[in-house]
Formats: C-alpha cells, structure tokens, sequence
C-alpha cells in the first residue's frame, strides 16, 4: 500500500529520526519517498541526508502536492504555528499524522482545512531499533484504508495498537516516556554495580541484558510480571532481600506515580492548549 506513496516529516529531531530510521532500515519503501524537514536547522537535515540516505529540506522548498502523508513531529508548543503554515497547503487526499503528545486530533480538525484526515499516534524513540510500542487513535474523517497505511508503516519500527484517542494520555505514560523510566532504573543500576566493584561498561551491559531478559519472558511466556517475579524470589534469599528494599523505599508507588504524572501531563498540554484556542 505504501510503496508508490511519499512521507514528509515536518521536524526533523529525536522521534522524527527515530522513526526514519526503523522506516529506512525496514526497506518499506524507497528512501527518496521519505523526506524529513524541519523549521531552518541545515546542520541536522545535512546530518539526516547522510545517516539515512533520504531527502531533507527546510519545510519551506518541500513540494507539498507531491506527498501522501504528512508526520508532524515538532513539540507540542509549536503545533498552533506550524498547522497554520500548512494549512493552506493540504487537501483531504493527504492524511496528516501526529506524533505529539498531548494534542488531539479535535484540535488539529479545527485547525486545517474541513474533512482533514487526521491520525494520532504515539510511538516511543525504540522506534529506531524496530522495537517501538506505538498506539494509533483515529479523527473523525479517517477512512479504514488509513489505518491499514498506518499499521502498515508503523509496524515498520514496532508494535502497533490501536486504541481509543482517549486512551491516548495513559498509553503515553506507560509507552511515550516509558524508555526513560528504564533508563534512569539502568543509571542505577549500573551505578550500584560500580559501588559494588563492577567495571561501569559490564554494569551497564548487564543490567540490559536483564532487562532484556525480563522483557523477553514476559512477551513469551504466559506467565503474569507477579508470577514471574515469584518464581525469581526464593523465601529468604537474595531476591526477597532486593524486593523488600524496594517496597520500603516506595518502589512500587514510585513506578504508578511516574505512569500517572505523564500521563496528566499528555492531559495539561491539551487543556491548555484547547483553552488557548478558545479564547483566540
Ligand atoms: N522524544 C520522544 O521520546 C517522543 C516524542 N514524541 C513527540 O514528538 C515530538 C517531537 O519531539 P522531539 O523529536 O523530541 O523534538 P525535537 O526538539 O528533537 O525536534 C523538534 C523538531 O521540530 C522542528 N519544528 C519545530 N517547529 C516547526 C515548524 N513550524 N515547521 C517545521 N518543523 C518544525 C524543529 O526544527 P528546527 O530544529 O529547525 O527548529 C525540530 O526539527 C513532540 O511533540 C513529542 O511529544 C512522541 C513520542 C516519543
Ligand atoms: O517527553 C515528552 O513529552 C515526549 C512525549 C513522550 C516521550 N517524550
């Protein structure tokens, strides 16, 4: 379905490279279909040329008749500027997709011109090594051909879920910002290895493959994360002695607060923005 279409990035930073990569690296399409722009910063469309072999401009020389599908990319306090400088420029045959946290695709309908299709979806930056946990919501004017474009592309850089757009904040919080929950768990870790004597590159190489390990046990076993976690924990052993450290320093509520604060920070940037627009 994708083969003979054209994609347009409009920014070119973390995410939008993340997701050219998995796309370039799936082979899904030929890379001069796949264009990444960006406000004015040449350095890092030179930078993305080069790495990925694709086409990369300043937005304002892209030839926006020629694409099919538009991914926004930029932050989300830029999106107000950005859907009024191509909102003269789309038409309804194009499908604009979104990757912004928090911002629904009401805002954006309201925003371009009348019958807009308009896809949500939020992917997380493991999108570069294919191994993306990605959601889809769909706007009001979305066909089912759509969809099947975008499950398409997206299972090029992961999973692909699609869900209720007012799923969207938790997903966020769990999958979004998800990779940097990990992260900052493997900061710890690994310097507790160093504490622990630990060169710092195995510390760092091991807490992966553990987490990796885990990863892997929980998307190919039946077993539930409790039952899995039992059959770690031997009465009066090392495990035990680890779980009972963490639930005394609040591990297990620090990890729901963390879901729960994203995932009200995806709902504050849409509040915030719809108030903006009502008052415009
Ligand atoms: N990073 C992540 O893990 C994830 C991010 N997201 C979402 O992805 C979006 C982008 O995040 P991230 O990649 O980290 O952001 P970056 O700051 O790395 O990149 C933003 C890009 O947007 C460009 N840009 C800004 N305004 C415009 C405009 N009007 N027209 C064209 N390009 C524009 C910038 O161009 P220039 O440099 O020239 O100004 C830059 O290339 C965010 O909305 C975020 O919510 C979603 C899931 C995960
Ligand atoms: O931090 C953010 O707002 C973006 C959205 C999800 C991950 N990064």
């Amino acid at each position: 379905m994708l083969k003979n279409k054209t994609i347009a990035f409009i920014g070119a930073g973390s995410m939008a490279e993340a997701m050219i990569s998995g796309i370039v690296h799936s082979e899904l399409m030929p890379k001069d279909q796949v264009i990444a722009t960006n406000r004015s910063n040449e350095e890092r469309l030179e930078e993305i040329r080069n790495k990925y072999g694709i086409k990369a401009m300043p937005k304002d020389k892209l030839e926006f008749e020629d694409v099919d599908i538009f991914i926004l990319a930029m932050k989300p306090k830029d999106i107000d500027i950005a859907l009024d400088s191509i909102k003269d420029k789309v038409n309804e045959n194009q499908l604009i997709v979104s990757v912004l946290a928090g911002i629904s695709t009401e805002y954006m309908e309201k925003q371009l011109p009348e019958n807009q299709p308009v896809v949500r979806v939020m992917p997380n930056t493991s999108s570069m090594l294919q191994e993306s946990a990605t959601a889809i919501s769909t706007g009001k004017y979305v066909a089912m051909d759509h969809v099947l474009e975008m499950k398409e592309l997206l299972a090029c850089i992961g999973e692909v879920y699609v869900i209720d757009e007012e799923q969207m904040d938790i997903f966020t919080g769990i999958a979004g910002s998800g990779p940097a929950y990990f992260y900052y768990l493997m900061e710890h870790m690994e310097k507790a290895g160093q504490a622990g004597g630990l060169d710092k590159e195995l510390a760092r190489k091991i807490g992966a493959q553990t987490i990796l390990g885990a990863a892997k046990m929980m998307l190919e076993q039946e077993d539930t994360p409790a039952e899995l976690r039992k059959k770690v924990t031997s009465p009066n052993g090392t495990t035990a002695a680890g779980l009972e450290a963490l639930k005394n320093f609040g591990g297990g509520e620090a990890i729901t607060e963390a879901v729960k604060g994203a995932a009200k920070r995806s709902e504050e940037i849409s509040s915030q923005l719809e108030k903006q627009l009502v008052t415009q």
